[in-house]
């Protein structure tokens, strides 16, 4: 199954207060690790970010930005212009600020996935981590409705759709990788 790994790079970063997509750990952007992470367990990856950040990425990788229909529409923009402009049947999403997820993670999450689903994603005891997840390519089009509707929530159309949420200790036994850095701090 063609598997798309969609790496989503196109936030505002307010709370951060500088793209989070070029945060440093441990010597390398936030972005280089998605990325890394991705490649273990996609045929391609797609990185959608914004305009005045798209030259800022390393060369070679295939960078694009939200379509205007739905730009400034948040993650799920980005997901939809990534199934817009690389269709495939099957997709994994993982936001650039999740910099201590990595290949192995990753790779046990695509083999633990629901393939009957429509979306799964990644619950912790305390937290749902709804971007982290893997979608059908069948969601495109109602994607496309409830972006054109206003409905922007990620959350509430995990709601409307299947969604298997996978337990992240089947994962990683410790929680802590899951976070998502939305402060310097
Ligand atoms: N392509 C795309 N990605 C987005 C968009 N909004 C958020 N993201 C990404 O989705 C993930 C989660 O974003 P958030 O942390 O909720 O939002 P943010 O804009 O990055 O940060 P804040 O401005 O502090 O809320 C990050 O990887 C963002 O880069 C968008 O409109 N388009």
């Amino acid at each position: 199954m063609k598997t798309i790994g969609i790496l989503l790079a196109g936030g505002q970063s307010r709370r951060y207060g500088s793209p989070k997509a070029f945060a440093v750990l441990e010597g390398k952007y936030f972005y280089e690790r998605a990325y890394e992470a991705l490649t273990a367990v996609s045929d391609h990856v797609v990185v959608v970010s914004r305009p005045e950040l798209i030259s800022d990425f390393r060369a070679g990788m295939d960078v694009i930005t939200d379509l205007p229909s739905v730009a400034g529409k948040g993650p799920l923009a980005g997901i939809y212009t990534a199934m817009s402009e690389r269709p495939a049947e099957c997709y994994v999403v993982l936001p650039c600020d999740m910099p201590y997820i990595g290949q192995k993670e990753l790779t046990v999450f695509m083999q633990l996935s629901n393939n009957a689903a429509d979306i799964t994603a990644v619950r912790t005891d305390s937290e749902r981590i709804p971007l982290f997840s893997r979608w059908n390519g069948n969601m495109k089009e109602l994607l496309e409705r409830e972006l054109d509707d206003g409905q922007l929530g990620v959350m509430s159309f995990l709601k409307k759709v299947t969604t298997d949420w996978m337990d992240a200790s089947r994962i990683h036994p410790d929680k802590h990788i899951f976070r998502n850095i939305n402060t310097s701090d």
